[in-house]
This record gives C-alpha cells, sequence and structure tokens, in this order.
C-alpha cells in the first residue's frame, strides 16, 4: 500500500481482489508496527486475567453493552461449541472507549481434530480488518460449489499485515459484485491464538440494499432492502453455519 497515492495498480488490484476471492491481505499499510503488536500485547493481557476479573464482562455482569466477554458464538444453539473464547469491544466514541474498555487468555485445546475454533461463516460486516498473530489457522473457502476445485485456503500469518475480507452488507451493496466469502478457523492443538478483527458495519438503523446506481444502471437487484440490524439479529440467532445468512436478504426467484 506504500505508494496507493501514485501507482493506480494498487486500486485496480484491491478491486480485482474484491471481486474474484473478497480476501486479500495488505502490507505497508502505515499502521506501524510497534502498534500492532501493542495491541496483541493487549489482547494476551486481557486473556490472561484471572476467571474472576474475566468475568465482570459477561454478558451477566458486563455493565455495558458495548464491552462483553463470552465463550463460543451462541452457546444456546450450538451442538458443540467453539473452542473460542472472545471480548467484544463496540466502538462508539474515544471517550466512551476510554471509560469502558477493560485496562488489560488460556487453555490448551486437547484434541483439536474433534473441534473447530471458529465454525464456518461469512462476516455480516461491509469489511473486516483482521489482525492474527503468528500461529495461523484461518482458513477461506475457494471455488465454492465448483466440485472438486471447492477446497480451502490456508491465511498464512504475514508480519505485520492486516487481513481484509469484504463482509454481507459489501456483497449486498454492491448487488454481488464484492464477495462476502466463507471462512474458519481451525484450533491449534498446542498454541493460543489470538486474532483481532475490527469489523466495519453499517448503522444498526441502516437500510442496505443493492445501491440505487446499480439499479439505474440496469442490473436487475438480487437483494432486498433490509434493515441492517434485522440481519445482524439472525445471524446472531443461529449457530455458525457457512453462507446461509445472505439467503435472509435474497430475492427469491
Ligand atoms: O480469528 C480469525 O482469524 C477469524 C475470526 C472470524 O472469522 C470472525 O470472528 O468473524
Ligand atoms: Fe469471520
Amino acid at each position: 500500500m506504500s505508494n496507493w497515492n501514485e501507482d493506480p495498480k494498487v486500486a485496480e488490484s484491491v478491486c480485482e481482489a474484491a471481486e474474484k476471492f473478497g480476501f486479500f491481505q495488505l502490507v505497508n499499510h502505515g499502521v506501524p508496527l510497534e502498534v500492532l503488536d501493542g495491541v496483541k500485547d493487549a489482547t494476551h493481557r486481557f486473556f490472561g486475567l484471572p476467571a474472576e476479573e474475566k468475568k465482570k464482562y459477561s454478558k451477566e455482569l458486563s455493565s455495558t453493552n458495548s464491552v462483553r466477554f463470552g465463550t463460543s458464538f451462541s452457546p444456546d444453539a450450538e451442538k458443540a461449541l467453539e473452542w473460542k473464547d472472545y471480548l467484544s469491544l463496540f466502538y462508539v466514541s474515544e471517550e466512551e472507549a476510554s471509560a469502558l474498555w477493560p485496562s488489560a487468555c488460556r487453555m490448551k485445546c486437547p484434541n483439536p481434530q474433534l473441534t473447530v475454533g471458529v465454525g464456518r461463516h461469512s462476516d455480516v460486516s461491509s469489511l473486516t480488518f483482521l489482525l492474527q498473530d503468528e500461529i495461523g489457522g484461518l482458513y477461506v473457502r475457494v471455488n465454492e460449489g465448483k466440485g472438486e476445485k471447492d477446497g480451502w485456503v490456508h491465511v498464512p500469518p504475514i508480519e505485520g499485515s492486516l487481513v481484509i475480507n469484504v463482509g454481507d452488507a459489501l456483497q449486498i451493496l454492491s448487488n454481488g459484485r464484492y464477495k462476502s466469502v466463507e471462512h474458519c478457523v481451525i484450533a491449534s492443538g498446542s498454541k493460543n491464538r489470538i486474532s483481532i478483527p475490527i469489523f466495519v458495519n453499517p448503522k444498526p438503523n441502516d437500510v442496505i440494499g443493492p445501491l440505487p446506481e446499480l439499479i439505474a444502471a440496469g442490473e436487475k437487484p438480487k437483494y432486498k432492502n433490509i434493515l441492517y440490524s434485522d440481519y445482524v439479529k439472525h445471524f446472531f440467532r443461529k449457530a455458525h453455519d457457512g453462507k446461509k445468512t445472505v439467503a435472509f436478504a435474497e430475492i427469491s426467484s
């Protein structure tokens, strides 16, 4: 990204990757390495806290909806729990973040072949920016529905890079041009992996649908207009189930 301003090829390859794969990694993005390392250290510090400390941010005890500590994805809906602890921080403003976010996790998975870290899903966001550590385990679906070519590709950790992926909201807004691709995380048998995804979302009260310019240009809308908060609620009502969330917005033919 270092010369995106001068070199039009940078924007072209971003568009091409968003159309073809829906996933790509950014390097030389200008976010200093120390900042990225600081975020990873902070994540380790939080998950390294005693269980009682972390529990203060659980759904039952947290004093705010903007900060939530939990486990799995939707424990009530999952037959087998996903092997994941998370701390969700909903960024509203700098003031709120400094007042409410915790100032500062550990388990080894005894049988990684019997579990998933994060089940197959696509993100509901417009775009996701993901900082992962050096352990790896993120897999992306390629050639979906293309028989033998259908498979999973590992997203190798690259120091200092950010993994970017297109989410369902952008797929819907672009009327399917940019693809929100299925992905999952395989748990490591021996190491604690951390990742910090930043989901850039429409506002809960936004109505999203294929952009009017696209329809004006003669495209047939593939998706209905939907309230984004309804879409997100639909996502969280289910266990992770691949790419099925977007069917909620599809116009049935
Ligand atoms: O941990 C990762 O690399 C990906 C996590 C993920 O896909 C998600 O939280 O939506
Ligand atoms: Fe995801």
